[in-house]
C-alpha cells in the first residue's frame, strides 16, 4: 500500500442473513442477489476512488469473497463470527500504520468522488481523532475513519452516530449524498435508486420492473 493512500475495511454478512430488512423488496429476485449487487456496486466504487490505496472486506461468504477479489479487494475471513464492529476490528488489526477507513457495504449509489472528498475531510480536519459520516437520516453511521497510530475503534449498529460521537470521534458534515445513502428498506432502495445506482444493483431492478409492476 502507498504512504499516503487509505485502506478501507468493508465487512460483509452472508448473504443468506445480510439484509433481512429489505427481503422482499425486489419480488422478482432472489434476495441473496440484491444482498450481492448492494455489495458490489458499493465496492467498486471503493475501488475506483483514487484516494484509495487497499480495500479489505471482511466475510464468511464464497460469492461475496469471490467477487471482491475479482474486483481487485483483499478477503479475510469473518473472525472471530461476533457482528459487525468485531468484524471492522478484525480487518482494521491486520493492516500496516496508516490512514484507515471502516465502510458499510450497502451504498449501492456511491460516488467515488463522494467518497474521496469524505476521506480528504477526515485528513484535513482536526488532526488525531477519528472522524465519521452519519447516513442520511443522521442516527446511523457509513463511514468511519481513524489516522495512523489510532485504533479505530467502531460502534456501529443502532444509534451509532451518537455513540460514535460519546466514543469521541467527530462527525463529518459534507454533501456527499450517494456516501449517506445506506440502503436498509424498500423505501431506501427507492431512494439510491433517484440518487443513481451502480450498475449490478440497477439491472436487478430493471429485471424486477415486470414482477413489482404485476404485484
Ligand atoms: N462481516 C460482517 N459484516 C456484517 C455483519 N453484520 C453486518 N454486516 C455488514 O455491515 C453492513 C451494515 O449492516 P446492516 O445494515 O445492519 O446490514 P444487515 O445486518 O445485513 O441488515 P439487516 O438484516 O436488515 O439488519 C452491511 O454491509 C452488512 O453486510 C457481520 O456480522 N459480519
Ligand atoms: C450498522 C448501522 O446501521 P444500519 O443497520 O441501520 O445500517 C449503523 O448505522 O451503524
Amino acid at each position: 500500500m502507498s504512504q499516503s493512500g487509505w485502506a478501507v475495511v468493508v465487512p460483509v454478512k452472508r448473504l443468506t442473513a445480510a439484509k433481512s430488512r429489505l427481503r422482499g423488496a425486489l419480488p422478482g429476485v432472489p434476495h441473496e442477489e440484491l444482498a450481492l449487487a448492494l455489495a458490489a456496486d458499493t465496492l467498486r466504487a471503493v475501488l475506483a476512488c483514487p484516494a484509495v490505496a487497499e480495500v479489505l472486506v471482511v466475510t464468511d461468504d464464497a460469492r461475496v469473497a469471490a467477487a471482491a477479489r475479482t474486483a481487485g479487494a483483499q478477503v479475510r475471513p469473518d473472525e472471530p463470527d461476533a457482528g459487525l464492529n468485531a468484524a471492522f476490528r478484525h480487518g482494521a488489526a491486520g493492516l500496516p500504520p496508516g490512514w484507515v477507513a471502516g465502510l458499510t457495504a450497502d451504498l449501492p449509489a456511491l460516488r467515488p468522488a463522494e467518497l474521496a472528498g469524505a476521506l480528504l475531510a477526515a485528513r484535513t480536519g482536526q488532526a488525531g481523532v477519528r472522524r465519521f459520516v452519519p447516513d442520511a437520516p443522521g442516527e446511523g453511521t457509513v463511514l468511519l475513519t481513524a489516522p495512523p497510530g489510532i485504533a479505530l475503534d467502531p460502534r456501529f449498529g443502532m444509534g451509532s452516530a451518537a455513540a460514535h460521537t460519546a466514543s469521541g470521534a467527530l462527525p463529518l458534515t459534507g454533501d456527499w449524498p450517494s456516501l449517506r445513502r445506506d440502503v436498509d428498506t424498500a423505501a431506501d432502495l427507492a431512494a439510491a435508486d433517484r440518487l443513481g445506482l451502480g450498475p449490478r444493483t440497477a439491472a436487478l431492478l430493471a429485471a424486477d420492473r415486470p414482477a413489482r409492476a404485476a404485484g
